[in-house]
C-alpha cells in the first residue's frame, strides 16, 4: 500500500470517483490531479457535489467506486484503500481543514485550540502553547491569545481556525467556504492569511467557495455541475510562485 513518493507525483489524485446517497448521484466518475504547491479553487451551484468532492479527497468519506491517492513527503498511499483509523491518521497528520461547523473547541482559548493539533503529536503543552502564540501573532491575532471564541469576532475565529489547519504544516489544506460569512474586507485579510499560511510555505490550498473574488485568488478553478467537473482551468502557475518562495513541501 505504501510506495516511494516522487517529486513529480500529484499531492492528490481521483480517477473514475463516484458517490450516491441513496438514489441521489453527488459525484459521477470524477478524475482530479493536484499539484503540490497549488490552490484550487472547487466551485458550482448548491447540491453540486463539492463538499462531497472535498470530503471524498481527504479520505472524511470512502467513495462507493474509484480511487483517490495521495503523495507527500515521505509516503504515498492509495486514501481509498486505507481503514478509518489508517484514515484518520493520515488526515491528523497530513491534512488540515478549515470548516465552518466548529472543529474549533468553545471552551478552550484561541491559543489552546491552536496547540491541540501539536499535542496529539505529542508536543510537551508549554512548547505547543509557545508555537500557537506565534503562528496567532503571524495572523494579526496579538492580544487575543486567550480569548475564547465568543469573545472573538467572525473574521478572528476563522484565522484562529487557519491557524490551528497549519500549525502541523500539513501537505494539503482543505477549507470549506473559509469567506462565507464575511464582509469583503475581513474576507481579504482571512484569505491573504489562508494562501499565506499554506502555499506560500509550499503547502496545497484546496478550497469549496461560491465566492468568485476568492476563487480568482487561486492558482486553478475546477468547476463542478450535477456531481462532475465541467470546467478546470489554471489562471496562475503555482511552481512559478514556489520556487520564488524557495518552497518544496
Ligand atoms: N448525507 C447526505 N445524505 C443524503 N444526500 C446528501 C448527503 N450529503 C449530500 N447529499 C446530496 O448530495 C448532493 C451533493 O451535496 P454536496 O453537499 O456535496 O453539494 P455542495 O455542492 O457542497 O452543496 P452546497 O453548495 O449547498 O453546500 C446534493 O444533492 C445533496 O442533497
Amino acid at each position: 500500500m505504501f510506495t516511494n513518493a516522487q517529486p513529480t507525483q500529484p499531492v492528490l489524485s481521483a480517477a473514475g470517483v463516484s458517490k450516491h446517497y441513496g438514489s441521489t448521484c453527488a459525484l459521477n466518475n470524477i478524475h482530479l490531479r493536484i499539484t503540490p504547491g497549488e490552490s484550487v479553487a472547487i466551485m458550482g451551484p448548491s447540491g453540486s457535489g463539492k463538499t462531497t468532492l472535498m470530503h471524498v479527497l481527504s479520505g472524511i468519506l470512502l467513495p462507493d467506486s474509484g480511487h483517490v491517492n495521495f503523495s507527500g513527503p515521505t509516503e504515498a498511499v492509495e486514501i481509498t484503500m486505507l481503514s478509518e483509523e489508517l484514515r484518520a491518521k493520515l488526515r491528523r497528520e497530513s491534512f488540515g481543514f478549515v470548516f465552518q461547523e466548529g472543529l474549533l473547541l468553545p471552551e478552550l482559548s484561541a491559543q489552546e485550540n491552536v496547540a491541540l493539533p501539536l499535542m496529539l503529536t505529542c508536543m510537551p503543552r508549554a512548547a505547543a502553547e509557545e508555537y500557537a502564540r506565534g503562528q496567532l501573532n503571524q495572523l494579526g491575532l496579538a492580544g487575543m491569545h486567550d480569548r475564547r471564541l465568543g469573545e472573538l469576532s467572525g473574521g478572528q475565529a476563522q484565522r484562529v481556525a487557519i491557524a490551528r489547519a497549519q500549525v502541523s504544516q500539513p501537505s494539503v489544506v482543505f477549507a470549506d467556504e473559509p469567506t462565507g460569512a464575511l464582509d469583503s474586507v475581513t474576507s481579504a485579510a482571512v484569505l491573504d492569511a489562508l494562501l499565506g499560511s499554506t502555499v506560500q510555505r509550499g503547502g496545497t490550498l484546496v478550497m469549496v467557495t461560491h465566492d468568485s473574488a476568492t476563487a480568482a485568488r487561486c492558482d486553478r478553478i475546477i468547476r463542478v455541475q450535477d456531481g462532475a467537473i465541467v470546467s478546470d482551468s489554471t489562471q496562475h502557475v503555482p511552481n512559478a510562485r514556489m520556487s520564488e518562495a524557495g518552497g518544496t513541501r
